[in-house]
C-alpha cells in the first residue's frame, strides 16, 4: 500500500468505525468504566472518617460537613454502627466492587479487541477473495498478505489501549473531582500546571501518529522483501540475489527497529518526564497546602492520597495517548484497505447461464491492462462442441483473451457473447463453472494430490480416476509414496512441471464445464505425452468445447478452427491444412517448428 498522509478526519472516523462495531460491548465498556469510576471515588471519601477515628481513637458523628458527612449519614439511614470497623468494612465492600468491575472492563475490552481483530481479519480476508485479479495486478499479494495478517493484529491492539486510556482518564476525573471538592483553588493551580506540562510534552515531541505511520510502512516493507526472498527461493539462489534482498531486508529491519524504538523512547520519555514534573508540582502542592491553607488532617489526607494516586495515572495517560497514535496509521491503514478492496469487488450477480453454450463470440473485443492497448477490435467464433486452437507470436495477445473468456477481467470494449448474451450479464460464479480454465503455470496446494485434484468438492472415486486417466495423472501416481494421500508441498514442490500441469488438467476435467480453456497447458510435456493427453481430451465427449493455446503446432493441427492472435488482433482463420497451405505467420511458425524438429 502506498505511504500516505493521515487526515485527522480519517483518525476520528476509524475509531468511530471501532466504536460502532459492538455498540452494546463498547456501552458496556463505558458504563463499567462509569462504576469503577465512582467506586474509586466512594472508596476514597472513606478516608475521611477514617482518618478521623484514627485521632479521635475511634469516635465519630454524622455531624461531618461535605463528602465524610453525606457517607455518615449513608451509614445512619441503612443502619450501621458507626464504628471504624464496620467503616474498614464498608470500603472493603466498595473496594472489592471497585477491583472487580475493573476486571469486567479488562475483560470486556480483551473482548472487543480481539472481536474487532477477528471481525477485521474476517472481513479482509473475505474482500481479498472477492477482489479482482486487476486489483491483485495493481497491489501485489504481499500487500494483501500484510494487510489482512499483520496490520490487522496493530489495528486490534490500538482498541485496547484506547479502552485502558478510557478507564484510567475516568479514574483520574474521580482524584481530580475529590481534590476540587476538598481544595478546588490548589487543585485548579495543579490542573493548570499539569495542562501546560501536557502541551509542552505534545509539541515538544514529535507527533506520535508520523513516528507510527514511518513504523507500519517499514512494517509492509519487510513483509514484501521477506515474502519476495521465501516465495523466488529458487530464483534467489540461481541469480545470486541473496546479498542484495539481505540488505535490503536489513536496511528495512533498521529502519523498522529505529522507529519503534523511537516510538518507545518518546512514550517512555513523556511517561518518566511527566512523573517527574508531577511528583515536582506535588510536592510544591504539599508544601502550600500545609503551609497556607487551613486544610483538617482528614481532609489534607484524602487530599493528598488523591494527589498521589492522580500522578503516575496522568503521566501513563500521556504515554497511553502517544502510544495509541503511534499505532492508529495500522488501524486507519486497515480500514483504508478494506475500503479500497469493497470498491474493487467482484460483480458476481448475474442472469443464471444457459446449460448448453451453442457459440462464443467475440466481437470487436479492446482490451488494455493500463494503457496499453493488449486487444485491438478482436473477434472471434467458437461454436459449442468445437475444439478451437489459439496460435501466435509471444505478448500477442493470447492469454489475454481467453482470461477475458473466464472473466478474471471484463473487455474496455465490444463484448464476448454466450448463446448472443454477453457473458456479463451471468452470475459470475456460475460462468466460471461453466468455463474451466488450466494455465500453464497451475497453483498446486500444499496439500494431498486428492485435495488438489477435487479442489475440496465431493467427488466420486470413479471420476477421480477417470479424470486422472484423462491427464495421464496416473503415469506417475504409483511413485508417489502414498498414492491419491500424498501431500505434494509447497506449490507443488515434489512434482515435476509437466506432472503439475497434468493435475491442473485432471482438476479442470472433473469439474464438468463444457468449455474448457488450455493455456498452454501442457507446454512441459514432451512432444509424445502432450498428444497423448490433447487426444484424450479431443475424444472425451463430443459436447465439450475446447480452446487451446499452443506454441507447439502439432497440438492444435487437429482443430476444427485455429485462430492466429498477432498484435492483438485476429490475423487469420483456418484449420491447420487450409493455414499452412496459405502464406501467413501459421504456416511460417509452423514451418519452422517442422525444420527444428527434423534438426533435432
Ligand atoms: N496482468 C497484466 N498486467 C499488465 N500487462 C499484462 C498483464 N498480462 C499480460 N500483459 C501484457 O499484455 C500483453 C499480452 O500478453 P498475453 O499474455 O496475453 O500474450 P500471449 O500471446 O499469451 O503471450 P505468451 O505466448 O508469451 O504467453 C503483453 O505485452 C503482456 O506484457
Amino acid at each position: 500500500m502506498a505511504e500516505l498522509e493521515l487526515p485527522r478526519g480519517e483518525r476520528y472516523r476509524s475509531l468511530r468505525r471501532v466504536a460502532l462495531h459492538r455498540p452494546l460491548l463498547t456501552s458496556g465498556i463505558v458504563a463499567t468504566s462509569l462504576v469503577a469510576m465512582a467506586l474509586e471515588g466512594i472508596g476514597l471519601s472513606f478516608l475521611f472518617p477514617v482518618i478521623e477515628a484514627a485521632q479521635t481513637g475511634g469516635a465519630l458523628s454524622t455531624a461531618e460537613g461535605g463528602i465524610a458527612g453525606r457517607l455518615l449519614s449513608v451509614y445512619a439511614a441503612v443502619g450501621l454502627p458507626l464504628t471504624l470497623e464496620f467503616l474498614l468494612l464498608g470500603l472493603g465492600c466498595v473496594m472489592t466492587c471497585r477491583y472487580a468491575s475493573a476486571f469486567a472492563v479488562k475483560w470486556l475490552a480483551a473482548k472487543l479487541t480481539k472481536g474487532y481483530e477477528r471481525a477485521l481479519k474476517d472481513r479482509a480476508y473475505e474482500l481479498a477473495l472477492g477482489a479482482s485479479v486487476a486489483y491483485y495486478d495493481e497491489e501485489g499479494s504481499d500487500d494483501v498478505l500484510n494487510a489482512v495478517l499483520t496490520q490487522t493484529r496493530y489495528a486490534g491492539r490500538v482498541i485496547g489501549r484506547i479502552v485502558q486510556f478510557f478507564q484510567q482518564g475516568l479514574l483520574c476525573v474521580a482524584y481530580a473531582a475529590i481534590a476540587l471538592a476538598i481544595a478546588p483553588l490548589l487543585t485548579m493551580a495543579a490542573a493548570v500546571a499539569l495542562g501546560g506540562l501536557t502541551v509542552l510534552f505534545r509539541y515538544g515531541i514529535e507527533p506520535g501518529y508520523a513516528v507510527g505511520d514511518r513504523v507500519a510502512t517499514a512494517n509492509e516493507q519487510l513483509q514484501e522483501t521477506a515474502q519476495a526472498g521465501t516465495q523466488g527461493v529458487r530464483d534467489v539462489k540461481l541469480f545470486g540475489m541473496r546479498s542484495d534482498l539481505l540488505s535490503e531486508f536489513r536496511a528495512t529491519l533498521d529502519r523498522y527497529a529505529t522507529t519503534s524504538v523511537a516510538v518507545r523512547r518518546n512514550e517512555v520519555a513523556i511517561q518518566s518526564f511527566y512523573q517527574l514534573a508531577v511528583s515536582l508540582a506535588l510536592f510544591g502542592l504539599v508544601y502550600v497546602a500545609i503551609r497556607y491553607r487551613a486544610l483538617s488532617v482528614s481532609a489534607l489526607g484524602v487530599f493528598l492520597f488523591a494527589m498521589f494516586r492522580l500522578a503516575p495515572r496522568l503521566s501513563s495517560l500521556n504515554a497511553t495517548v502517544y502510544a495509541i497514535e503511534g499505532e492508529l496509521p495500522h488501524l486507519v491503514r486497515t480500514h483504508r484497505f478494506i475500503d479500497q478492496l469493497a470498491d474493487r469487488q467482484e460483480e458476481t450477480a448475474g442472469a443464471a447461464v444457459p446449460e448448453r453454450i451453442d457459440e462464443i463470440r467475440f466481437e470487436n473485443v479492446s482490451f488494455a491492462y493500463d494503457d496499453e492497448r493488449v486487444l485491438d477490435d478482436l473477434s472471434m467464433e467458437i461454436e459449442g462442441g468445437e475444439f478451437v486452437g489459439v496460435v501466435g507470436p509471444s505478448g500477442g495477445g493470447k492469454s489475454t483473451v481467453v482470461s477475458l473468456l473466464a472473466r478474471l477481467y471484463g473487455p474496455d470494449d465490444g463484448a464476448i457473447l454466450a448463446n448472443g448474451e454477453s457473458i456479463q450479464t451471468y452470475d459470475l460464479r456460475a460462468w466460471r463453472e461453466t468455463v474451466a480454465m488450466v494455465r500453464q503455470d497451475p497453483h498446486i496446494f500444499d496439500d494431498t494430490l486428492r485435495y488438489n485434484l477435487t479442489a475440496g468438492r465431493s467427488v466420486s472415486e470413479r471420476d477421480l480416476r477417470d479424470a486422472a486417466e484423462t491427464a495421464l495423472v496416473t503415469e506417475f501416481l504409483d511413485d508417489l509414496p502414498r498414492g491419491f494421500d500424498t501431500v505434494l508441498g509447497d506449490d507443488g514442490v515434489k512434482l515435476s512441471g509437466g506432472q503439475r500441469q497434468r493435475v491442473a488438467l485432471a482438476r479442470a476435467l472433473l469439474t464438468d464445464a463444457p468449455v474448457l480453456v488450455l493455456d498452454e497447458a501442457t507446454s512441459d510435456l514432451d512432444t509424445a505425452l502432450e498428444r497423448r493427453v490433447h487426444r484424450a481430451v479431443e475424444t472425451l465427449d463430443g459436447d465439450r468445447t475446447v480452446v487451446a493455446i499452443a506454441h507447439r503446432l502439432s497440438t492444435v493441427a487437429n482443430a476444427d478452427r485455429i485462430y492466429t492472435v498477432e498484435d492483438g488482433r485476429v490475423s487469420e482463420t483456418g484449420t491447420h491444412s487450409s493455414l499452412t497451405a496459405r502464406d501467413g505467420t501459421y504456416a511460417e511458425l509452423y514451418a519452422m517448428q517442422r525444420s527444428e524438429r527434423v534438426e533435432s
